[in-house]
């Protein structure tokens, strides 16, 4: 692909910082067409799906394509909003408020975020920021556990776009934040919150997406970062052992993915005689789908069928105060030490804009 016209002088202008807060993405309706174009550029991605190409093309197209959007839209519609899907509503939340933060104290940050698959594209906003003038930007992917599936994506992406891009702006990437004790300290009181207004539970149920088995074979540290977290979430609350446990949900396809698996643990826990579960999804920083329908509808259900009595969903992260502070430290952290440019060259600013003019490169 070629390089696009960029603006000619953009050397010797002060550092400009932005944050861009990547998430996964969402269909644009609760429809089969909506849901079935995301779906293609979500299991299209090799980091998610890592079967060859020729036989998991016409796997995708041939059958899950045809058969899943109509499936997926209900569940969605199940869960839509007024103001649209959940995870994007939350999302577009979070960056107001981590900008608004980040402003009161005192930070000159343009905060954005964009999503790995639909919309906005992280090639969209990348080129929004740089048509700003941003120098630096700073990639937080909202996920604090790294995986292939999904970090690594968002840097292929991030990658990707800067193919196309002459100036590239300096990129720093967050890869994880699964042991950070500001997200600890923000899922524990998201906890703490929901015991003081309902008592604790027999377990605490700590339900994680899932991915292949085979990943973390092949070296993928997703699994070892979900415990990680789950270990300092239960030292933050004092939990013994046997009052929780890690799980995973979301299973895809047939093969073996991390275990043990979320709704079988639910129905071995209803069947041993638990009556009250309190389920949480650490993972997501935001309730989506796979948190809304797929563990407080279908995981509830299928606990309460077991013989469990009370099911009670534990919110995820979404615009608790705690959490955007911890994204903001995190944020911090991650901008520290990066230079500033000192006052902007106008000799060469002026030098420069007077040839691009000459060529007319400009006007
Ligand atoms: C939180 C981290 C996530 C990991 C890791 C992850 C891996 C992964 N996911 C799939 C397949 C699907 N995931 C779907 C939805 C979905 N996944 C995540 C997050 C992670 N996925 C979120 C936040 C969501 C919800 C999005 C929303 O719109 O609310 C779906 C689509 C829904 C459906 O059709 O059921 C699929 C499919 C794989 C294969 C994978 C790793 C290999
Ligand atoms: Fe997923
Ligand atoms: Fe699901």
């Amino acid at each position: 692909m070629p390089f696009r016209p960029e603006p000619p002088y953009t050397h010797g202008q002060p550092a400009k910082t932005a944050i861009l807060l990547c998430n996964l993405g969402t269909p644009d309706e609760a429809t089969a067409p909506a849901v079935r174009r995301y779906l293609a550029e979500f299991l299209g991605d090799a980091r998610v799906v890592e079967i060859p190409k020729p036989l998991w093309w016409l796997i995708l197209h041939g059958i899950i394509l045809r058969v899943r959007p109509a499936k997926s839209a209900a569940k969605y519609a199940s869960i839509w909003t007024a103001e649209g899907s959940p995870l994007k509503v939350w999302t577009e939340k979070q960056t107001t408020l981590l900008r608004g933060f980040l402003g009161e104290k005192g930070h000159k940050v343009e905060v954005r975020y964009a999503m790995r698959y639909g919309n906005p594209s992280i090639a969209s906003q990348l080129d929004a920021l740089k048509a700003e003038g941003a120098t630096r930007i700073l990639i937080v992917p909202m996920y604090p556990q790294y995986s292939g599936t999904t970090t690594a994506s968002v840097m292929d992406a991030v990658y990707d776009w800067g193919k196309r891009v002459r100036h590239l702006p300096e990129l720093r990437f967050v890869n994880r934040y699964h042991d950070d004790p500001g997200y600890i300290t923000a899922l524990a009181a998201s906890v703490r919150a929901h015991w003081m207004a309902h008592g604790q539970p027999e377990k605490l149920v700590m339900s994680f997406h899932g991915v292949p088995e085979r990943t973390l074979h092949l070296g993928d540290p997703y699994h070892c970062e979900c415990h990680k977290t789950g270990r300092l979430l239960a030292e933050a609350l004092g939990l013994t052992k046997d009052r929780y446990v890690v799980t995973f949900q979301s299973r895809f396809g047939k093969a073996k993915w991390l275990e043990p698996y979320t709704e079988p643990t639910l129905i071995a826990l209803g069947q041993q005689g638990v009556k009250r579960v309190d389920v949480m999804c650490p993972g997501f920083t935001s309730d989506c789908l796979e948190t809304l329908e797929e563990i407080n509808m279908e995981a509830r259900e299928a606990f309460l069928h077991a013989g469990g009595e009370q099911f009670n969903y534990i919110p995820c992260l979404n615009d608790r105060n705690e959490w955007i502070r911890a994204l903001a430290d995190l944020s911090e952290q991650h901008l520290a030490g990066w230079p500033t440019r000192a006052a902007p060259d106008e000799a060469a600013a002026r030098d420069s804009l007077a040839r691009a003019k000459a060529m007319g490169a400009v006007r």
